[in-house]
Formats: C-alpha cells, structure tokens, sequence
C-alpha cells in the first residue's frame, strides 16, 4: 500500500516509510518505532520487551434496560512498547472512556465487555503498573512546583537513588516541561492564583513521568498549552519511548494537533461517537481518507480534515459540505464501513491476536518506590507544610474556635458555684464540645475532600499505599488540633472559672483534641464514600446531629427511648463519652451551695453526677478519654478498611465485566 502522506505530514524520515507487506509491517514514521513485530513471536515475549496492551471487541455502557447507551462500540486495538498511540476525536467520542478502560479505572456505573490483555494475559492495571495523566490536575494548592516535584520524586523513586540524583532527575523534568521558571510558583487553587493551567498541566505530567513508567497514558497532556509549547511537550513525552534503552508503551489522547505534533504519532485511533472510524499507523490515515472520497485540502492540517469530517455535534454549511453528497452521518458511515474491510482494519485485527494469543510470563510489575517509612516520612512533612500554609483550613478554624470560645468564656464568665451554676457549667461544656464539632465539620471537610482527590490520583497511580497515607495525614494534623484544642479550651477555662487545677485543664484540652479529632475520622470514612462536598456535609452534619443529641444532655441518659435509641446508639455516640468525660472532670471534687426547706446545704459533685447527669461512675474520666481516643483509632481503622477492600474489589468486578463480549464470543464459536 503506498504511502500517501499529506506534505504538511510528511514526517523529515518519510523515506523510511515502506510499503504495509504482513501484519508485522506497521512502519511508524519515527526513529522510535525501533521495535519490531518480528522479535516478538509467540512465546518469547520477555520481561525487556516492555508492556503490549491489546483490547478486542471492547464494549462500554451505561445505564440498563431502554436506557443502555453504548460509549465505546466493538472497539479493537493495541499499543506497543516504543511506540506512542495517540487517541483522536471529537468531543464526547470517547476518548477518556477509552483511556479509563484501558487503564483499569472506568466508573461504577459503567458496564465493561470485552477483552483487554496486557502481554497477553488478563491483569489488573493501576497501583503502581501504569501511571495516568487524567484531566484534572489535582495537587496540594499551597505547594510550589517544584516542592510538589521533589516530594514526589522522595515517594516514587526508590530509596537506592541519592537525594541528589532525584533532585536533578526533578530539575531535569521540570526543565523538560519548561517550568524552570516557574519553580518557586505556587500551585494555587480557589483561594489563591498560583501556576497557569497549562502549568499545571505540565507538572501533572512531570510527575507521572518521573518514574519513567513502562506504560503511560495522558488524557490530553496538551489541553491549555500554545501550540510551540503542545509540541515541545508531546516531543519530549514520544522521547521517553525508548529513552535510556528501555521501550515504553504511551497513549495519549489529543483533541488539536498541529502537524509537527501529529508526526510523533506512530498509531492513530480515530473515534467518533465510541466507534473506530481509522485504527493504524498515522502516515496512513491521509490515504484512507483520500480513498473514502475525503481528501485532506492542499495546506490544511490532517488532524483538523479528520476531525472536521467525523464531528456530528454540528452540521456541516452546506456551501463547504465536503463537496460532495454526505452529511456527516453518512460520512462516518463510509468510513467505519470502509475501516472494517480495508486492509489496515483487517491487519490490526490479526495483530491484536497474535499479541494476546503469546502464552508470555510477562506481567507488567509494580515498579519499586521508596520504602514505606521514608514514605510515611516524606507525607508527614508534605501534609504538615501543606497545612501549615493552608489558611483556609485549621488558622481559619482557630481564629473562628478562638472568637466563640471569647463569647463562651464571657456569657460564662466566672461560673461560681451556686446551684446556678450546675446547669451553667453543664450548658457551658457540652456547647462547647458540640459546636466546635460542627465547626471541624464546615471548616475541615472541603479541605479534606481536596487532600482525598490528590490521594486518589496519587494512590492510583501508585505512588504510595493506603497506610502510608493515613500515617501520614494522621500524624501531620496531631499538632494542629491540639493548638486548636488547647488555645480556645484555655480561654474558656480562664474566663469561665471552671474547676480549677493543670489536671483539669489539661483533660479538658484532651478531650476537645479527641471530640476534634474523631470528626476528622468520622470525616474520612464517610469521605470514603461520598467523596461529594454536600453529600458528605449532610450525611456527617445529621449523623452528628443525632449524637450530640444522644450524649446524654439534652435528653438524659435514662429518658432515651428503650431499645434503639438507648442500646446501642447512646453507646456509638462520641459525645457521650465527651460530655461524661468533661463532667468527670468538673464536678467530681467540688461542692455546691444548694438551699434545701431553707438551709443551706452543700451537694457533693458525685452526686450531681449520679442524680442530676446521670453519669456512669462505675469507670473514671480517664476511660471515657481513653474510649474516645479508641474510636478515632476505629473510624481511621475502618478508612483503611474501606479504601483496601474498595481497591481488591475493583478488579475482580472489573474481571468480570471484562468477560468476552457475547460478539467475540459469537464471533469464536463461528471459527470453531
Ligand atoms: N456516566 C455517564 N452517563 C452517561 N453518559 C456518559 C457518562 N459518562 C460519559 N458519558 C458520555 O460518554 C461520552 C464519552 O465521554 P468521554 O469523556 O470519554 O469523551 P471525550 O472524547 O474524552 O470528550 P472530551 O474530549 O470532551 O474530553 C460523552 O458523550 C459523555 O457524555
């Protein structure tokens, strides 16, 4: 088949473009295209050869019943180590859900069939196998670029490499990426203007590349760039290919390439409303739509003819038309037609099975990080800086703690202790401790659900596990909320007069910390499954709601309703063990001046406890602080459970879908 490139195509090597003879003759028109098809006969696939990726029949749906709508339909394909596949299309054709397939992380609410092999075999991608580049560029705002780099480069890279080594492989990257100057920039978010978003954009991709992964997929790496900028970018990514000798497997998708960008492609998968309009080398796209009757016009951009032809969104004025007959439908019809019987569709189909047919021990591995204690190291000084510099979240929630605990302490201010002021120092504690909980609930959530989505990213794509994360945010919030515990907590204890001694101070600091904290906790579980700024603020706020209501002052202990509400909800409260804790705390040791048929008497403070709050005496104050503590070890403890199982499960319902769609199967029993 000749090679009819378009002259503004033609790539500076295109005398090396040859003629298409067997199914292993898929000439890309770069130096890269080093890898050939020939060295990988069946079963002698080794671990060097890198990751092929084939799919077949690959079907994505949503929804069910008469409401099924096909997003990817019967889609075939492969990519190659040295070889970068570039997915094109128009808008909503499906290139994302394509990447998502391939790379393992398609939605819930998405139906897979189909096969997709890796090195011929069914294995789950993602954690650490692949690294994505995927549209939003979710990073830690308060960070600079180059601090997001290093600390990245400290998780990623193992601990065999020196600081300095990771230090100039970050500089190198970045340099590469062309944000040298951009180094000390913050990232910045919605509270503060930090790096552009083609900035972002590149230092997403720095740090996925970082590793120089084995099998790369970007989703559009060049959204946000000019075009000089979309071409040194996509350069650099299609040098990786075969940088420091070893072959890698990249799929990006693209929405606009120039023409110099479009001759770094070796393959080109051309999709329009989830179908394959053209799947095969690049140089050869030109050609099948010249023989379709689409020619590219003479110094016109390729890539802007083939998306112009397939884009159904709007209709084409009828004076330009295609000068011809079709409309846009018709012509997509032609050529997804046309690819199914033209050679290059026929070849690609033979390829993809002889990849998957190669019985290969080659699994993509989990490349190997840095040790779980320098990760656990690198998180907590990476969260602390982060928090440190965050306004918005625990200096935003001080000064609001500090200014009610200023209204708290002079409403209350020196309580005494009459018979006035039982109900005054149990009014005093237990608003305190509820409403610093809804505070840490308004003030700490939209903060957390940003650090969960940087979480998201990195952990698929393995830069780090799930222990060493919750290690991390764990230890790096500890001395944060004791500043916001100890400061608000000293200025009521002062103002208020509660009962005096470091002893008592002390505890109540603790367990403002431990309520504070066990929000936070409560927060990520939830978090975990709602990750949805207002789903996650009504469900913890109610969940909340109803224990403040069940911790045994509002309604006392013995009044709540048998069974439900007094087993075993009071017991799943939180602030009861608060209030009863801080109760303890104050009453136990004091007396109060009470009048009784006109004496004075005095009431000893255990008996307030046992008459008047109900309080279990059986255990002491330091248990209560002690079962709060226990819970946020709980809530955190279920986050981990959570987010694993999550994980493991992914797959094997992932395994499932990707059962052989009925067509292949069909398609198998036809052949038999
Ligand atoms: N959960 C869903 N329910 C229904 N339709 C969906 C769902 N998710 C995606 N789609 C549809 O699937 C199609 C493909 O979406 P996808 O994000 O893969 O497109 P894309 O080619 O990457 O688009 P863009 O270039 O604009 O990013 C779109 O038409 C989109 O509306």
């Amino acid at each position: 088949m000749a090679s009819l490139l378009h002259p503004s195509v033609a790539p500076d090597n295109s005398s090396k473009v040859v003629e298409l003879q067997t199914s292993h003759d898929f000439i890309t028109p770069s130096e890269n295209s080093a890898i050939k098809p020939t060295d990988r006969s069946k079963g002698t696939q080794k671990e060097d050869d890198g990751v092929f990726i084939t799919w077949e029949d690959l079907w994505v749906t949503v929804g069910s019943g008469k409401n099924k709508k096909p997003l990817l339909q019967n889609l075939t394909g492969y990519a190659k180590p040295g070889q970068l596949l570039a997915i094109m299309g128009p808008s909503g054709c499906g290139k994302t859900t394509l990447l998502d397939a391939l790379a393992g992380r398609l939605g819930s609410s998405m139906q897979q069939t189909g096969k997709i092999l890796i090195n011929g075999r069914r294995q789950a991608l993602a954690y650490g196998t692949s690294a994505y580049v995927t549209q939003d560029d979710a990073m830690l705002s308060t960070l600079t670029a180059g601090e997001a780099l290093y600390y990245s480069c400290q998780l990623q890279l193992p601990d065999s490499m020196s600081m300095e080594e990771k230090k100039e492989r970050a500089d190198s990257t970045l340099k590469e990426m062309g944000l040298q100057d951009a180094i000390n920039t913050r990232i910045g978010g919605w509270t503060t203007k930090g790096l552009s978003s083609g900035q972002k954009r590149r230092l997403s991709i720095c740090i996925e590349i970082i590793t120089r992964p084995k099998l790369l997929f970007l989703d559009e790496p060049t959204s946000g760039l000019d075009s000089a900028a979309s071409y040194y970018v996509m350069s650099r990514i299609a040098s990786l290919n075969i940088r420091d000798g070893i072959q890698r497997t990249i799929v990006a998708s693209i929405h606009q390439p120039s023409s110099e960008v479009f001759q770094l492609f070796h393959n080109l998968c051309l999709l329009s409303s989830g179908e394959t309009v053209y799947f095969g080398p690049a140089s050869e796209a030109n050609e099948f739509f010249a023989t379709n009757g689409f020619p590219c016009p003479s110094l016109y951009n390729p890539s802007d003819h083939f998306l112009k032809i397939i884009n159904k969104d709007f209709e084409q004025d009828p004076e330009e038309g295609f000068g011809t007959r079709e409309t846009t439908e018709e012509a997509i019809n032609i050529l997804v037609e046309s690819y199914k019987s033209f050679e290059i569709g026929k070849q690609i189909v033979k390829e993809v099975e002889e990849i998957s047919e190669s019985d290969s021990d080659a699994i993509a591995k989990k490349r190997i990080n840095a040790a779980f204690l320098t990760q656990c190291l690198v998180l907590i000084r990476r969260s602390s800086l982060h928090m440190y510099r965050d306004m918005s979240n625990y200096w935003l929630r001080l000064a609001v703690y500090v200014a009610i605990a200023i209204s708290l302490g002079t409403i209350f201010y020196n309580v005494g202790s009459t018979i006035e002021s039982i109900q005054a120092r149990g009014s005093l504690l237990t608003f305190f401790v509820s409403v610093l909980t809804f505070i840490t609930l308004i003030g700490g959530f939209p903060p957390f659900l940003d650090e969960m989505k940087v979480f998201k990213r990195e952990r698929l794509n393995g830069h780090y596990g799930v222990t060493a994360f919750l290690i991390g945010n764990t230890l790096s919030a500890i001395p944060y909320m004791l500043l916001i515990s100890l400061i608000p907590g000293g200025i009521v204890y002062c103002l208020s007069g509660l009962h005096k001694g470091l002893e008592h101070f002390m505890y109540l600091t603790y367990v403002l910390f431990a309520t504070v904290m066990s929000v936070e906790s409560l927060m990520m579980v939830v978090g975990s499954f709602f990750p949805n700024f207002i789903m996650g603020m009504i469900i913890v706020g109610g969940i909340q709601g109803v224990m403040i209501l069940l911790g045994g002052f509002y309604r006392l202990p013995d009044d709540l309703p048998m069974p439900f509400w007094r087993y075993p909800l009071y017991y799943v409260s939180f602030h009861k063990y608060a209030f009863q804790g801080l109760f303890k705390n104050e009453f136990e040791g004091l007396s109060f001046a009470t009048a009784h048929d006109g004496d004075r008497k005095t009431t000893s403070g255990r008996e307030i406890l046992t008459n008047t709050w109900q309080v279990e005496m059986g255990y002491s104050k330091w248990v209560d602080l002690a079962i709060l503590l226990g819970m946020i070890f709980l809530y955190r403890l279920l986050f981990l459970a959570i987010t694993k199982t999550k994980e493991n499960a992914k797959p094997i319902v992932a395994g499932i879908g990707c059962a052989p769609s009925k067509i292949t199967m069909t398609r198998r029993n036809e052949q038999n």
